[in-house]
């Protein structure tokens, strides 16, 4: 199983969440993981008028960025994207933007997909930005794999059934925030196994 690891993050915590993700996707198989960046889009000034944000970017230079291939690759996709005002952020829909060719030779249509979100604050938008990224999904004719209620290590981290979803930056990421994540991604494993093994 091909497993990508897709995330955009500006100031680390998606980043993180993503990490372990990746990890989880290792350590559940023989399967092949790409952790891949989305490519920042944004104006230098912009990057440069946030320390944090200036940081991360300067600190996460050296992970590869997400091309269109690692799409075509993929047999599940793991999206890890903050809100920007309820909506997918700008880089993301921009990569996105770039999908058409793929997408008109049917390419991504069965990916198994599941995606994972931050904004600031606790009721910030982290629902309508995973839908915001589902409804691309569903026009690749990708299946989403969202977890739903499906392991009590949900409810310990706010019960998001779209998909895992924090607040507060990347200190308030913890053990629960991992082991959700963990469930998540094996799931969607698991769901992109059926998918593949029954296509054949
Ligand atoms: C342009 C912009 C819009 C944002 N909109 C929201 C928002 O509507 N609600 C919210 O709680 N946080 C919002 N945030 C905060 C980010 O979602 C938060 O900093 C992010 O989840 C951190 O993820 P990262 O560390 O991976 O970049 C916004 C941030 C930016 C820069």
């Amino acid at each position: 199983m091909n497993i990508a690891i897709i995330y955009y993050s500006a100031t680390g915590t998606n980043h993180q969440m993503a990490k372990w993700a990746a990890e989880a996707a290792k350590s559940e198989g023989n399967h092949e993981v790409r952790f891949k960046r989305v490519r920042e889009t944004a104006p230098k000034e912009a990057i440069a008028s946030n320390e944090d944000w200036k940081k991360h970017h300067q600190e996460t230079q050296d992970v590869e960025v997400a091309e269109l291939d690692d799409l075509d690759w993929a047999d599940a996709i793991i999206f890890s994207i903050p809100t920007r005002y309820g909506n997918l952020p700008s880089q993301l829909q921009a990569f996105f933007d770039t999908t058409g060719g793929l997408w008109s030779q049917g390419k991504l249509v069965n990916k198994v997909v599941s995606g994972m979100t931050s904004a600031q604050n606790p009721h910030g938008g982290q629902e309508t930005t995973l839908l915001s990224l589902y409804k691309s999904m569903y026009h690749w004719g990708a299946i989403v794999a969202a977890p739903g209620y499906t392991s009590q290590e949900l409810y310990k981290t706010g019960g998001n059934p779209y998909g895992f979803s924090s607040n507060g930056g990347v200190d308030n990421l913890d053990e629960q925030s991992k082991n959700s994540i963990t469930h998540q991604v094996v799931r969607t494993i698991k769901l992109a196994e059926c998918i593949k093994n029954g296509m054949d």
